[in-house]
């Protein structure tokens, strides 16, 4: 091959394209040709298998959609929580993020019989701890794998164990990286097999590799498992904070966010919010500054993170499949 032809830019791509311009693509490809399947919830997808969207960091820059609002605070206070260990949905609730009321709210409809609303709900969890303990959790799923995934060490007798110190994986990596940067073992694992069975859903976005070079820090996460319509946009943008985050506590430039999906679908419900969304032109780029920098990695609050610039479409609401 040449060096003419090895520089040669792939056809049909002009000089620097938008990045949501991958997203989009993906959702028309997935909306016109995506194999349509009954899934776990009864709603039905339309689904593609393996996809890698790309976004650069550099300058502050942050993946954040425009073709429609995407509430990043949200997203954000949903990092943050992870990063306590807490899997208990009073801390979001208190803090007015209903993302993942709707589980419990589910379980406690089933196992009761009694048809209360989301709000009044969430209300109660907010306002009764004993009520909030009991259906509140959901079980050992992202914040506790991260900082407190559970060991067991044998205790006397043959066949007896007890727990061992959980491992905090966040903090490994972040050692890891200050001491080790060119390791190819960074990574942060969501998938207890062990623990799946007490989940209330599987982690989706379940393992993140960090990857030093050139004095930058890059991020590569697998999500087995995607709802291009709603779950995308935060877990790209939480996908970034994360590597912002991690990238300021080990003294290095943000590099890369790498998103690769395994099953990336969009609900069948979600038509309306497809066809609105292709209508619309990406534009603009959203910058987020840190505004300072915490003792640790988990001593971060919202009023740390500061964007500018995000001036997005519409908010597109639509319904999510439980
Ligand atoms: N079907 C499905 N899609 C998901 O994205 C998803 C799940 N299930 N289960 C677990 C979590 C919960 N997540 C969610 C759940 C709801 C929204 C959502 O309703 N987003 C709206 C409003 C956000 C807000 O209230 O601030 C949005 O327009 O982005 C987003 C992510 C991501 N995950
Ligand atoms: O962070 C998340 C969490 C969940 N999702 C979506 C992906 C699927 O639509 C459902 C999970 O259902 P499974 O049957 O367990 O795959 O939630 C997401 O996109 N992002």
């Amino acid at each position: 091959m040449t060096t003419a032809t090895l520089d040669a830019a792939p056809a049909a791509t002009c000089a620097n394209p938008h990045w949501e311009h991958q997203y989009l693509d993906l959702m028309r490809r997935i909306w016109t040709q995506g194999d349509e399947r009954v899934d776990r919830t009864g709603v039905g997808t339309r689904s593609l298998f393996g996809a890698t969207i790309r976004f650069d960091l550099s300058g502050g820059a942050m993946p954040l959609l425009t073709t429609k609002r995407v509430y990043w605070k949200t997203a954000t206070r949903e990092l943050l929580w992870f990063l306590t260990g807490d899997t208990n949905i009073r801390a979001l609730c208190a803090q007015g993020v209903e993302i993942w009321t709707d589980w419990p709210l589910d379980r406690y409809r089933r196992e009761t019989g009694e048809a209360i609303e989301r709000k009044d709900f969430s209300a109660r969890i907010v306002a009764d701890e004993a009520f909030a303990r009991e259906w509140g959790d959901l079980g050992p799923v992202y914040g506790k794998q991260w900082v407190d995934w559970p060991t067991y060490e044998p205790a006397g007798e043959e066949g007896l164990f007890r727990r061992g110190p959980g491992v905090n994986q966040i903090a490994q990596v972040l050692e890891s990286l200050k001491s080790n940067p060119g390791s190819r073992r960074h990574i942060i694992e969501g998938w207890n097999v062990a623990e799946l069975p007490a989940m209330a859903l599987p982690p989706c976005h379940k393992t993140y590799q960090f990857h030093v070079s050139d004095g930058k820090l890059s991020c590569l996460l697998y999500q087995r498992s995607c709802d291009l319509g709603l779950g995308f946009a935060f877990n790209m943008w939480s996908l970034a904070l994360l590597t912002r985050m991690m990238a300021q506590q080990c003294n290095l430039e943000p590099g890369e966010a790498v998103w690769t999906g395994g099953d990336v679908h969009l609900y069948l419900n979600h038509g309306s919010l497809v066809e609105e969304q292709l209508s619309r032109t990406p534009s603009g780029e959203a910058r987020m500054t840190i505004l300072r920098r915490p003792e640790s990695v988990f001593d971060y609050r919202i009023e740390d993170f500061d964007v500018s610039g995000y001036a997005p479409q519409g908010h597109i609401a639509a319904p999510v499949a439980v």
